[in-house]
């Protein structure tokens, strides 16, 4: 399989005409960046997206003190698997304490998660599932509610901007995006991937997230500087990104490859974290997933299909059928790879 290629790059593209109030030229230049970063890459940094660093850092303290607590306190924070909010554990936790000796096996997965998102109660009046807008669960642990939700917000906010660039880059009526986002299906993610040393050994490469795609429309991603995280190129090479200083990751999901006719890509990434001497380096990241609303239905974009891209998703789909087929798929213990060009791509990096 290849490795690094030299041909691999994510681009940097700074939003502040979008998020200040910038010149149409501005503008029209950010959008034509993020246009070509979408098309080529599907990952890119962004700065100039106005996160105050103290909210930032707030995020980084309520991770730490939460996943600082000892194991059997964070699985009281457990709720059942159908309900995606709350703690979970590293599904490889059992199996490395009891046989001591791990297989890397990609099916196995390394790192331990704090989930929170929309809740029903986001949005009185609106008629929504109370298991997809479960209501958040929040550990006792000091201040972590209050710097989870100012990040939430802030994170929020972010993707909503990309939206709006998105709208201009395709050449859409300003304001697309509102008539599928208004209840939209977020969640985020906040990732450790650490486990105390000598829990683990390994008689291969360790796999801490396994590769996938990503569901939704726009994932806005925070992540330490620590290594890990490894983005597909289109010539099958596994490249390392970490973001730049003050830049945060954004790539595309799924919905948007379905709904751009695949001219985006929702690229395939996974999570390597470095070991030093027998122990992952921790490394924290947190994922910020904007899905679109759950009756949102998603039909190719006309202006996207012509002889050179004939369609490749006739059957419109809601985002909560798209969602539940992945979920599907990933608890069936099925690699999380969609239909068409991703998993070609997989399969060649695959060799
Ligand atoms: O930890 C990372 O950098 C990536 C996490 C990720 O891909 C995800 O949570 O979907
Ligand atoms: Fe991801």
């Amino acid at each position: 399989m290849a490795t690094e290629s030299s041909n691999f790059s994510v681009p940097s593209i700074d939003i502040t005409p979008y998020v200040a109030d910038g010149t149409a030229e501005e503008r029209a230049a950010v959008a034509r960046a993020i246009d070509d970063a979408c098309r080529t890459v599907g990952f890119m940094q962004i700065l100039g997206h106005g996160i105050p660093d103290a909210v930032i850092a707030g995020l980084a303290e309520a991770m730490d003190a939460f996943f600082a607590l000892d194991l059997e306190t964070k699985k009281t924070y457990k709720t059942p698997p159908k309900i995606n909010r709350g703690y979970s554990p590293p599904k490889s936790e059992s199996l490395s304490l009891s046989l001591g000796v791990e297989s890397a096996n990609r099916m196995n997965d390394f790192f331990e998660a704090f989930n929170v998102g929309a809740a029903r109660s986001d949005y009185p009046g609106v008629e929504l599932p109370a298991d997809d807008y479960a209501e958040n669960v929040w550990p006792e642990v000091a201040g972590f509610r209050e710097k989870v939700e100012a990040y939430y917000a802030e994170a929020k906010r972010v993707a909503e901007t990309m939206t709006v660039i998105f709208a201009d880059a395709l050449g859409l009526p300003e304001g697309f995006y509102d008539a599928y986002t208004g209840h939209s299906l977020d969640v985020m993610r906040m990732n450790n991937y650490a486990l105390p040393p000598g829990r683990i050994q390994l008689d291969g490469d360790l796999i801490g997230m396994g590769e996938h795609t990503d569901y939704g429309i726009v994932t806005v991603l925070w992540a330490d500087q620590v290594k890990g995280l490894q983005v597909l190129g289109t010539d099958g090479s596994w490249n390392d990104v970490s973001p730049a200083d003050d830049a945060l990751l954004i790539n595309l999901g799924d919905v948007t490859a379905r709904w751009t006719n695949d001219q985006w890509m929702s690229t395939l990434h996974r999570v390597k974290p470095p070991i030093v001497d027998g122990t992952i380096e921790r490394r924290r990241s947190a994922a910020y997933f904007h899905d679109g609303d759950i009756d949102a239905l998603i039909t190719t974009m006309p202006h996207l299909i012509d002889d050179a891209h004939p369609n490749r998703y006739p059957e419109p789909i809601t985002v909560g059928e798209h969602i539940r087929a992945k979920l599907a798929g990933s608890r069936a213990g099925k690699r999380n790879d969609t239909a068409g060009a991703e998993k070609d791509r997989v399969l060649a990096a695959r060799g």
